[in-house]
Order: structure tokens, then sequence, then C-alpha cells
């Protein structure tokens, strides 16, 4: 980090305040890397102080209410920041010593132009705060907005809500795929703890070491897939010597198995950026694909296909115990615009599928306008496509993902194969199959 502090904690707990106040303005949070924190302890410590922050979002506003009489203060720069990683630790990091917080956050909140004179206020609330440590009522819906939490209510019953909202407490797991034929190395240089989800598919019990210093990385045999992402590929079925057309392909989790399956895979990427790690994750695994930057309401220039993949730009709001932040930067209002670009888009695919052929269309959202309520009314329009329901056996008998119309509909607390724990992401699926 730039200009050093002499107090130990400091910069650390800076640099946590002002990459959460990105994401308080609506920026994703990215993680620190070895750029930011050459010391491995503190890059964990700047991550962990921001993410427990991020988790305890909606629990960390309710001690903020009960704390600061007068509301927020406005333009007050790190002063928020400062404040929820300070409640952050006090709370739920106690192991980081409450004097030690309160102090840190007071000196970061000093120390910011714009915050410094909330110092005396901050000090005040904090030590409230610190007195009162024992007795917040912290309720597990809390953990997530009012008005989505009424929404997994309505759709997913209480039972599933809460289920899904105790999700945020926990840093997710990492799950693995690996290359069909290979069997993952365990023992002295191989992984520790290694679970078994599905077939190809992997969890690990620990994340201690970057990804890239995971056995066998380098050599392209794995790539790091949640389970439920692998759930709409495995819908294909054999696809070796088919034509697959891959839609919003970035960054590649889909098109690597839609080429371990054997398939003849042309992966479409509207973003520069994002295509070009499409292709450095396709290089690395040794996968050959065709890749077009193009935009999938576009394909006019394109032969139709045997299987035509469509993972369409969604709210993501089944990717929040990874991404707890998604929670917080939804309106309810976003999801009807994104169902009319994905309507769009799911009207482009359709005309690529040759008779006969497949059309599978998924998204990382637990919101029904962006899964069943719009395959209702892509079917309502398109005579010529049929759902194709999915069954438990082509899951490797794992039932808990499909719902009774035969979607795929996975819930971050559905219960896992083989006992794992740990959640998985929230993901829609619908298999289309072309007949007339
Ligand atoms: C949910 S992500 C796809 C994840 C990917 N299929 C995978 O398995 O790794 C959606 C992708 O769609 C891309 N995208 C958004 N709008 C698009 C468009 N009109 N045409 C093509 N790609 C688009 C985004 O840039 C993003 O990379």
């Amino acid at each position: 980090m730039s200009a050093k502090s002499n107090t130990a904690g400091l910069d650390v707990r800076r640099a946590a305040a002002q990459r959460l106040q990105l994401v308080l303005t609506g920026a994703p949070f990215i993680p620190f890397g070895a750029d930011d924190f050459e010391d491995g302890r503190e890059r964990a410590l700047a991550n962990r102080l921001v993410t427990t922050a991020l988790r305890r979002h909606g629990q960390i506003n309710q001690v903020l209410v009960s704390v600061l009489d007068k509301g927020m203060p406005k333009r007050a720069g790190l002063f928020e920041p400062a404040m929820r990683i300070g409640i952050a630790q006090l709370l739920f990091m106690p192991e980081q010593g409450a004097h030690a917080a309160l102090h840190l956050a007071v000196e970061t909140i000093k120390r910011d132009r714009r915050a410094s004179r909330f110092a005396k206020l901050a000090n005040a609330a904090l030590r409230s705060v610190q007195r009162q440590a024992d007795d917040w009522p912290l309720r597990v819906q809390d953990l997530v907005p009012e008005w989505m939490f009424k929404r997994w209510t309505k759709q997913y019953g209480e039972t599933q809500a809460h289920k899904m909202a105790e999700l945020l407490l926990a840093q997710p797991p990492l799950d693995l795929v690996f290359k069909s034929g290979v069997e993952p190395q365990t023992g002295a240089n191989g992984f520790d703890g290694l679970a078994a989800l599905l077939p190809q598919s992997f969890r690990l019990a620990t994340r201690d070491a970057s990804v890239a210093d995971l056995p066998d990385y380098a050599d392209g045999q794995w790539w790091v897939q949640d389970l439920s992402s692998t759930l709409p590929a495995r819908l294909a079925g054999s696809l070796v010597g088919k034509k697959v057309l891959d839609l919003c392909a970035a960054p590649g989790g889909k098109t690597a198995q839609l080429c371990d399956m054997g398939g003849l895979v042309t992966a479409v990427e509207i973003e520069p950026d994002r295509l070009s790690r499409l292709k450095e994750n396709l290089e690395r695994l040794n996968f050959h694909a065709e890749m077009l930057e193009a935009d999938a309401t576009q394909l006019d220039g394109l032969d139709e296909f045997d299987v035509v993949m469509l993972d369409a730009p969604c709210s993501a709001t089944g990717t929040f115990r990874r991404h707890p932040e998604v929670l917080w930067h939804r309106k309810e209002s976003d999801f009807a615009h994104r169902a009319a670009l994905q309507s769009e888009m799911l009207g482009s695919a359709a005309k690529k599928v040759a008779k006969g052929g497949q059309l599978i269309y998924c998204t990382c959202s637990l919101e029904p306008e962006e899964g069943e309520n719009q395959i209702e009314q892509f079917l309502k329009q398109h005579s010529e496509f049929a759902l194709a329901p999915i069954k438990s056996d082509e899951l490797a008998g794992w039932a808990g993902p499909i719902d009774l119309n035969g979607y795929v509909r996975a819930l971050p607390c559905v219960e896992l194969p083989n006992g794992c724990t740990g959640g998985t992401d929230g993901f829609f699926a619908a298999r289309l199959q072309r007949v007339a």
C-alpha cells in the first residue's frame, strides 16, 4: 500500500474502509490481491474485514440506526465504511480485540479529510456498540434487505428463506470441475480435503491457498465452477461431434464443460475484456472453441446449431453467498428491465437452434421473472419449441434442484449430494427442444 502509516494495523483498516466505500457506492467488491498487500496475512485480514462487513451488512444497518441518533452524517468520506468495519470487528471478529477495533476505526476517521470532524461521534457510537456487544438482537432475516426476504418467503417459503439468509454467515467453499478422465490427486502433493459432489465436480474443504497455487492448476486439469452452475451443461447429453453455440460465454465455466463433453463450440461474448479472459481460461485448459466478440441479440451471420446454451446476463441474486453486495445493489424494479433483455436474447437464440436441437436457458438468479416466467412466456410465443423436462438421473440421481415442472431451480440451501455443506449458487435452467 502507498504511504504506510506508523500505527499497527491502520493501513489494513484504511484500505478496507476505502474498498468498502467503493462497494457502498455501487461497485462490486474486488478482493485485495498481492499488488495491494504483499504480506499474505495483511491481505487476508483486509479481505476478511470487508467481506464480514458485507455479509453482515443488514445487521450492521440495524446497529447503526440504533447508535446514530441523527442518522448517518452526509458527505462524511470514510465515516460510514470505517464505522461498518469497526462494528464488524466488535461484533463478529472478537479475536481482533475490542480496543484495537475501536481505536483503528476512529483513527481511520480522524485521518480522512471529510470524516475527521465526526471522530468524536464515531468514538461514542462505537463505545456504545462495544458496551452492548453481547446484547444486540441479531436476526437472520436482517441479513437480507426486507423486500428481498419477503420475496424469497413468498416464492420459496419462510423456512427456505431463513436457510438461504443463514448462508451469508460463512465464507462459501470453492468448487472445482476436473476434466473428464482426470482423477484429482490427493496425498502429499495433492489436494487436501476434496469432497465429491457430482461426477467431475468436487468441493474443497478449506480455501487457504490462492487458486493458482492449488495442485495441477498450471497443467490445466481443472477449473473453478460452483456446483449449480455446472448443471445447465450437464443437461445437454452427449455432445461428441455436435455443433454447440455458447451465448454470453465469459469467463467460460460452461464453455469449458461443453468443450470437455466433445462439442464443437462457438462461444459468443460481447465484452472484449471478458472475451480475453475466456481465451486465457480455455488456453490454460487446452480446450479449443471458436470465439466471437458479438452481441447475442444480433446473430444473423451464424448457422444453426444442435445445442444452443444461453446463460443470460441477470440480477445474479443467486450468487449472494459469494457476492453479498448483490443483495444491496439490486432494486425490485431491476428485474423487469433485465427480463426484457433476456426475452430478446431468448428469441435471438431460438433462431439458431436446428430442428430437433436443444435450447438451454439459464440464469444465476432466484427471481421468477428471470426464470420460470421467462420460459412460460417464450413457450406461448414459440410453438416450434417444447419443454424437455429434466430428470434426476441426468444429475447422477440428485433430485434436490429439480422442480415439479422439470426445471432446475437450485436454491442456495438445497440439500447437497453426499452430505456436503456450504450451499451452492442459486440457479435456474430450462431445456427446450425444437420440435418443428
Ligand atoms: C452470467 S455471465 C456468463 C457466465 C458464463 N456463461 C460462464 O459459465 O462462465 C453473462 C455474460 O454475458 C455477457 N453479455 C452481456 N450481454 C451480452 C450480449 N448482448 N451478448 C453477448 N454477451 C453478453 C456478459 O459480458 C457476461 O460475460
